[in-house]
């Protein structure tokens, strides 16, 4: 692990850089027929930079299967890197030496899944889910010190001390995604990944748990990339937000003028499809057409096929991303409108 010298304060938490993870998706028949160098591979993401600032919540938004939750796990270190950097504070995170300094610097990146009852061993007490952590990344503390802190964590998630001693099955889903969050925090992170936490979850719950994370965010000066298909809770606990189509990166920027002035056809055809986004009054309209296969995506703007503004560059070519404002839109007709402007 290498660390470079910038001042801490101006410094994103997490800087990608060109970003890629493709998974290699031949069957084995399919080698046999077409030779070991002929392969399937499925561009699951591709190419994308971003940075999130310290303390702020950064929002991954995008159809099913545009490569929100592989992102994610190459930021947590789950799946290797097929390209580009990925640096935590300062640290390249790539280079997975499993020294104590690469260690330490994971153990502040810690992820919450959708689903809190297929995340939690169903077989361990409460008092031994969040604890694990303390024991693994604080291995000097005591047993007494160690329960002390559990019932600060439960506490912290709002759930009573005797919550302990129970199983998971003992709970409800909102009990038991604070749980989650509760065994996340016990590793002292700076960074949650939070891939669909409240989707699994009713309406009333959901944000409930929405409204802990920011309580919790502000209280210990958290960092989230957040992954939704919830609009409107993107809109709630978002910073910035992230648009993404099949892997690649097309706009991300200041969650407020993104929702109120998407500028990438995408973006502006998603917020359209979302009922309680839309103009009141305005009807839901669908975005026309299929998402096309990530193993052969269309050549040139992936989301040309389906553009209302296609132009004939936009089928051979890949736009690359213009700033605008604090964020960036990958798109050739607002380049040109920008440059007109
Ligand atoms: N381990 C894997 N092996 C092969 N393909 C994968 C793997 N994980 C993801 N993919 C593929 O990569 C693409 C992106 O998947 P990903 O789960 O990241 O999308 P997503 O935007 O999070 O979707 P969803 O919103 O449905 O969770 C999809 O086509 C998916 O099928």
């Amino acid at each position: 692990m290498s660390a470079d010298r910038q001042a801490p304060a101006e410094r994103p938490l997490l800087e990608m850089r060109d970003v890629a993870r493709f998974f290699d998706v031949s069957p084995p028949w399919y080698q046999r027929l077409f030779g070991g160098g002929s392969r399937r591979v499925l561009r699951a993401v591709d190419g994308v930079d971003l940075d999130l600032p310290r303390g702020r919540t950064l929002s991954l938004v995008g159809e099913s299967g545009c490569g929100k939750s592989t992102l994610a796990r190459l930021a947590v270190g789950l799946y290797p890197l097929s390209r580009g950097s990925i640096r935590f504070d300062g640290m390249e995170m790539s280079v997975r030496d499993g020294s104590f300094a690469e260690r330490r610097t994971r153990r502040r990146i810690q992820m919450i899944f959708q689903d809190p009852f297929a995340s939690l061993n169903p077989r361990w007490r409460v008092a031994r889910i969040i604890g694990e952590p303390i024991r693994v990344h604080e291995p000097g503390t005591g047993e007494a010190e160690r329960r002390s802190r559990v019932r600060e964590l439960l506490e912290m998630v709002g759930l009573d001390a005797d919550a302990a001693a129970r199983y998971p099955h003992q709970f409800s889903g909102g009990q038991r995604q604070r749980i989650s969050i509760a065994r996340a925090l016990a590793a002292r992170p700076d960074l949650l990944i939070c891939d669909e936490p409240t989707s699994a979850l009713d309406v009333s719950v959901q944000a409930q748990i929405l409204n802990l994370m920011r309580e919790l965010q502000e209280e210990l000066g958290l960092t989230y990339l957040f992954i939704s298909h919830d609009l409107s809770a993107v809109r709630f606990i978002s910073d910035y937000v992230g648009v993404m189509y099949l892997g690649r990166l097309v706009e991300w920027g200041e969650a407020e003028t993104l929702f109120r002035n998407p500028r990438h056809p995408y973006t502006r055809k998603l917020l359209e499809s979302v009922p309680n986004l839309a103009e009141p009054g305005r009807a839901r309209t669908p975005i026309a057409g299929e998402v096309p296969s990530p193993l052969s995506p269309p050549p040139g703007c992936h989301f040309n096929p389906r553009c209302p503004l296609a132009m004939a560059k936009c089928r051979t070519d890949t736009p690359g991303m213009v700033r605008t404002g604090p964020g960036g839109v990958r798109c050739f007709a607002v380049e040109e409108e920008t440059a007109t402007a």
